[in-house]
């Protein structure tokens, strides 16, 4: 089952690993045919209703494959408006293969006959697919009628056009005009709205690798653009609690978060490091808590800050002191936010009973001290993060040479990023960077995109630098890094 969002993701992460477009546009109009065979013999009269997307290319692609079929293409709209080049590609191909086609600009010239007068035997309705918004405009909304008023055996493409494949509703509300098919035939996996439909489901494999769902891409970062209306602190406030025997962990944080997207970045810090931490950037709001170590003292305090703030990251160099872990289960048990909880802070996790949602972040051996399991085996490894994860009730970022990112329902591993990020630091950009993503998104995606992004700015890094890359080549590089390219 995958919802319409993560499938543009998938499909984005399928073209980045080389099986572009317009290759599952060949294999989806191929298992529309597949589908059309299915159902009439040859022979058989077969009308093709596309709209100017890829789902009207979907189709223009399976009148290819239906020579043996009297086929007849109807497209609702001019050619010069179809939307994608590789939709226009495959009409331009039609003509060139002499197979029947006409373009139908006044819904009222729409006719599905067959040139006998009859009803088609069977119509193709690929006139919407996942990129409707709204209920049906003209010329499909008419469209829509006629293919519904039709004896013929209808065939959706991908969804019934109008309607919502996340919820099986009409896109324009309970009583608008949708195509009312027979069968679907839908692309990769099942979709959420499908299963509510009165029609026969068939799910075509049209050969997304594997790997574009389960290792991070270009795809994860479509959607977390900024919206060009949003205000100071729309876009995230985090809060860094850290610092003590180390200054440059909590503003490596910081100054990552800044760079991630976030609006405003606050960093409580023992005063004992206040000055040198804002003397790192001027960008910095930094909050001073008396003495040298963060401590149970101050458990109080941080929770007032962490209140105005989205998100919390925990432990950038907070140490192992006195008190230090009081403070942390003293903090997690009152606090019921979004925290990302890295280094020292995560060996109190399994212990604390908190109503917070955490993004731990640890390497293999901080998993091993929280009491998670690692195996040799990618595989395994996944596996036992996953479970590890749902004991927790938290989403883990297991950093290595492949991050492994889980919460209780499913896994996504990522392998951007390159052994010279082993130095010092990394580790702090990449909980910040967690952290302000996590302002915005889910946490599992959070994770999942940051590991992503602080990967390919350490590749970024490493080109640049070589084996001479330090933790503050990452954040500059953040910006770049999450375009989605
Ligand atoms: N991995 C994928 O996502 C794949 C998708 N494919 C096909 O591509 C389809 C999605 O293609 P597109 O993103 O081009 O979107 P659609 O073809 O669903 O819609 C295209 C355009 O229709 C217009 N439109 C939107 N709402 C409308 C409304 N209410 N009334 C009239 N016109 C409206 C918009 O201008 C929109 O851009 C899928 O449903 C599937 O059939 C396949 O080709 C291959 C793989
Ligand atoms: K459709």
């Amino acid at each position: 089952m995958i919802p319409t969002d993560r499938m543009a993701a998938v499909d984005a992460n399928a073209a980045a690993l080389g099986v572009p477009r317009k290759q599952l546009m060949e294999s989806s109009g191929n298992a529309v045919a597949r589908e059309v065979r299915a159902v009439a013999d040859p022979g058989a009269t077969v009308a093709l209703v596309c709209g100017r997307g890829n789902n009207g290319g979907d189709a223009l692609v399976a009148a290819r494959f239906l020579t043996e079929y009297a086929v007849r293409v109807h497209l609702l709209g001019r050619p010069e408006t179809v939307r994608t080049d590789i939709a226009r590609e495959n009409w331009a191909a039609l003509g060139k293969a002499e197979i029947p086609r006409e373009t139908v600009t006044d819904s009222r010239d729409l006719d599905l006959a067959a040139p006998d007068g009859d009803d088609p035997d069977v119509i193709v309705d690929a006139m919407l697919g996942s990129g409707i918004s709204g209920g049906l405009r003209e010329p499909e909304r008419t469209a829509a009628a006629a293919i519904n008023a039709s004896d013929a055996t209808v065939i959706a493409v991908d969804v019934p056009s109008g309607i919502d494949a996340d919820t099986g509703d009409p896109t324009g509300g309970p009583d608008a005009v949708a195509v009312d098919a027979d069968r679907v035939v839908t692309f990769h996996d099942e979709k959420p709205g499908l299963a509510a439909l009165d029609a026969a489901v068939a799910v075509a494999d049209i050969g997304i690798p594997a790997a574009a769902e389960r290792y991070t891409g270009p795809g994860d970062l479509l959607g977390l653009d900024r919206d060009p209306d949003s205000h100071k602190g729309d876009n995230g406030e985090v809060l860094v609690v850290g610092g003590g025997p180390y200054t440059g962990a909590p503003t490596l944080s910081a100054l990552a978060a800044l760079r991630a997207g976030a609006d405003l970045v606050r960093v409580a810090c023992p005063e004992s490091v206040a000055d040198a931490v804002q003397g790192f950037s001027p960008n910095l709001i930094v909050r001073p808590l008396p003495g040298d170590r963060v401590g149970s003292s101050h458990a109080a305090r941080v929770a007032s800050l962490a209140a105005e703030n989205d998100v919390v990251v925990l432990g950038p160099g907070l140490g192992d002191g006195d008190g230090t872990r009081e403070f942390v289960r003293e903090f997690l048990t009152a606090y019921d936010g979004q925290a990302v909880v890295d280094a020292d802070a995560l060996r109190v996790v399994p212990e604390v009973d908190t109503d917070a949602d955490l993004i731990c972040t640890p390497h293999q051996g901080e998993l091993v001290d929280m009491g998670g399991e690692t195996a040799a085996d990618p595989d395994e490894r996944a596996e036992l993060v996953r479970e590890f994860a749902a004991d927790l009730g938290h989403v883990l970022l297991v950093k290595g040479a492949v991050d492994v990112i889980a919460d209780a329902d499913g896994v996504r591993l990522n392998r951007t990023g390159n052994p010279g990020m082993t130095v010092g630091g990394t580790g702090d950009v990449l909980a910040g960077t967690v952290g302000a993503l996590a302002a915005v998104t889910d946490p599992f995606r959070a994770a999942a995109v940051g590991a992503y992004v602080v990967g390919r700015a350490g590749d970024a890094a490493a080109d640049a630098n070589g084996a001479g890359l330090v933790a503050t080549d990452l954040p500059d590089r953040l910006p770049e890094a999450m375009r989605n390219e």
